[in-house]
């Protein structure tokens, strides 16, 4: 339907909209208008989705000068194949309407493992980002074509992926998904297999060209992915953060490092590899050594080679798609140039032998510093000048050692990415210290046996996208306090709205279960978790509910730790046996392979009628963006609130920054993290 809002024509694509979708879009279009941030919350389920996808597709319809792309940030995958299923819906209406309009093109992306369809790739034991480099690295393609002359042209020859082979043929160098549909990840790949054209390479060539792009937040929150996929974004390019309630942790963790004895140990060992392998080149007097050099001194930009040479994005965007995400490509969040200039300007590393010393010389530092199992906390820029001091180096050069290392690994022919990620980190750490003079603390936690370099200030990851855009939404089913969120991350939100969930159709009734089967308090507070009446309550619950309640019962626990603590428990008193007589269960792991492995089997033993319990943590992978719907989620059981550990040396040295520097109390802190 045909939905007016001030004027502005919206094409809807459900019979009506709810009343609190109308007043959603009514705010997004205020903001619109006013060129300005928005922060509107509107309870889970409510159809933010929709209303924002029809509110801004019609804007961009009818100025589409003014407004010509929406990019929708998610935090995870199953959120993105959401809002690409009601992207569809919405487009698909546009075709059978006779109102005529620009016809929009929608594309979600995602890394490779998510959208690669060669075969021999998604079984390699190397992982899809580094077997997909071993496919597709220049170096690699140039000796198996040199290698198999006579071939005739149309043949791959061993070792190269047939889907990039063609993508990169003549005929397909400049080919973008037609206009007038939006393209799900599961449709790029079918899209892919049909045309043998490799759907990742496609999705990234088409990203400039589509008028809404729906990829994951670090695709515009980690300066070093950023620059390689979203710096075309024009200034008016509307942005939202979906479930914008994680914001937070997805800004603070993408600019901080972890690092601990296995992960430094790891890292001697990448530095050994690599140091071989230069020795190895320089020996066979490879030409790379010589041309990285060169183009080093003589000021080419890692931007500009990038340019030249497609794999060294590849590089870049490889490790960002590394199971940490973006938080292993932390950088200044300045621009691309800016970024580059600094590595020019530092000559003292231009050298491979002098880089791989001051990554030594760093490394054998932290060791000491782990190893000396004393806990020490300081801030950043003390921690930097006691470094500088140490290796004998400017802040400068620190800064430019994330860059140096990209370009390192691409002339030294390195395909396995991946087991690089230890390395990585360290020349991570080297470009924040030498970045960032406040809103980093640096913590030796002995008892943990962790070395972090933590941020604080999640401003800093926001801010380039802040002022880089005018309109930038962020939105979500929990937000209050509305002032926030702005004051978080620094900004000045031309609309700030709250909306209700309007209660004319079927709305299900919470029970609140304060005390168990014994009558002993029930809670998840820090204090009593371990209380074995606790579990046994807890457990005596779910066994209750599960012998009443058909097909599929989804539990969310506050963390992980608590999850696992009272799982170890069911088992050894034998709840989780009583529990199996009724119902298959599953357990959501950290690893979000196997979570997704969870969630899937359990679907089937619901579709099976056998029935089933899934075991999850609030803010993990099942609880946002995956719809238990009808027989998958006939029950939802929340064991406690997930209250984050106010001890924790971290979360105090955050609290003092953000009172500090944001005037934000301890307890607007946490109750807004919950
Ligand atoms: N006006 C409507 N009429 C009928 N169905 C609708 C309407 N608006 C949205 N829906 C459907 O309701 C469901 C919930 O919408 P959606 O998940 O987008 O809500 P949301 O506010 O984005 O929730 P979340 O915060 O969980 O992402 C979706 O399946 C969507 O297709
Ligand atoms: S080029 Fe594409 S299809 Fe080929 S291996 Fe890489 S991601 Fe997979």
């Amino acid at each position: 339907m045909i939905v007016d809002i001030e004027d502005l024509s919206v094409q809807f694509p459900y019979a009506e909209p709810y009343p609190e979708q109308l007043q959603y879009m009514k705010s997004l279009k205020h903001a619109l208008d006013a060129s300005g941030h928005a922060v509107i919350e509107m309870p889970s389920g409510t159809g933010k989705t929709v209303s924002i996808l029809s509110l801004a597709s019609a804007y961009m319809r009818r100025w589409p000068l003014a407004y010509r792309r929406l990019v929708y940030c998610t935090r995870t995958v199953e959120e993105m194949e959401k809002v690409l299923k009601e992207a569809k819906l919405l487009l698909e209406k546009f075709q059978t309407s006779a109102r005529s309009g620009p016809e929009l093109l929608c594309v979600g992306l995602a890394s490779r493992g998510h959208l690669c369809v060669f075969d021999e790739v998604l079984q390699s034991p190397l992982g899809v980002d580094s077997a997909c480099r071993a496919h597709t690295a220049s170096w690699v393609r140039e000796r198996a074509y040199h290698g198999s002359r006579g071939l005739h042209k149309n043949d791959v020859p061993n070792g190269l992926c047939p889907f990039f082979e063609r993508f990169s043929s003549d005929a397909s160098q400049n080919f973008i998904l037609p206009a007038g549909a939006a393209y799900s990840l599961s449709d790029l790949r079918e899209f892919g297999m049909r045309s043998g054209l490799c759907p990742y390479f496609l999705a990234r060539q088409t990203v400039p060209f589509a008028h809404i792009v729906v990829y994951s937040y670090q695709y515009l929150l980690d300066p070093r992915v950023s620059r390689v996929v979203s710096s075309d974004f024009a200034t008016d390019t509307i942005v939202v953060f979906d479930e914008a309630h994680n914001i937070d942790n997805v800004c603070t963790e993408a600019f901080s490092v972890e690092l601990n004895e296995r992960l430094l140990q790891q890292a001697g060992r990448n530095l050994n590899v690599l140091s071989a392998r230069f020795h190895d080149m320089k020996l066979r007097g490879a030409e790379r050594l010589r041309q990285e050099y060169e183009r080093l001194v003589r000021g080419v930009s890692l931007a500009e080679q990038a340019q030249q040479h497609a794999d060294m994005q590849i590089a870049a965007l490889a490790l960002s798609d590394s199971p940490r995400g973006a938080a292993e490509l932390p950088t200044s969040g300045s621009s691309a140039t800016d970024d580059m200039s600094d590595l020019v300007a530092c000559p003292e590393i231009h050298s491979i032998g002098a880089f791989l010393k001051l990554l030594r010389q760093l490394l054998s530092f932290l060791c000491g510093i782990v190893e000396s199992n004393l806990t020490t906390e300081e801030s950043a820029l003390r921690f930097t000048t006691i470094l500088c001091d140490r290796l004998q180096m400017e802040r400068r050069v620190l800064r430019a050692a994330s860059d140096r290392l990209i370009s390192l690994l691409w002339t030294l022919e390195i395909s396995d990415i991946a087991s690089f990620i230890s390395l990585q980190r360290l020349s991570d750490l080297c470009t924040l210290l030498g970045t960032h003079t406040s809103g980093f603390i640096v913590i030796n936690d002995a008892e943990e046996r962790l070395f972090h370099l933590a941020c604080l200030d999640a401003s800093l990851a926001m801010r380039p996208v802040l002022n880089k855009f005018k309109s930038v939404v962020i939105t979500s089913g929990t937000l209050s306090p509305l002032w926030f969120y702005p004051r978080l991350l620094s900004f000045r939100a031309a609309v700030a709205e709250s909306f209700p969930m309007s209660l004319d159709r079927a709305c299900l009734c919470p029970v609140v279960v304060t005390r168990g089967s014994d009558q002993s308090h029930l809670s998840s507070q820090y204090s009593t978790r371990n209380d074995i009446s606790i579990a046994r309550n807890y457990g005596e619950l779910i066994i209750r509910v599960a012998e009443v309640v058909p097909d599929g019962i989804v539990c969310f626990f506050p963390s992980y730790e608590f999850m696992q603590e009272i799982v170890m428990r069911w088992t050894e008193s034998g709840v989780l046996d009583r529990l199996r007589e009724h119902k298959l269960v599953f357990v959501e792991t950290q690893d979000a392979g196997e979570a997704g492995m969870a969630i899937n089997h359990f679907r089937l033993a619901c579709d099976s009628g056998r029935g089933a319990v899934l075991l999850s943590v609030a803010r993990g992978r099942a609880a946002e963006g995956i719809d238990f719907e009808g027989h998958y989620g006939r029950c939802a059981l929340l064991f406690g609130v997930p209250f984050q550990y106010s001890e924790s040396r971290l979360l105090r040295a955050r609290i003092s920054y953000l009172r500090q520097r944001y005037q934000i109390r301890e307890d607007e802190f946490l109750s807004s993290m919950r």
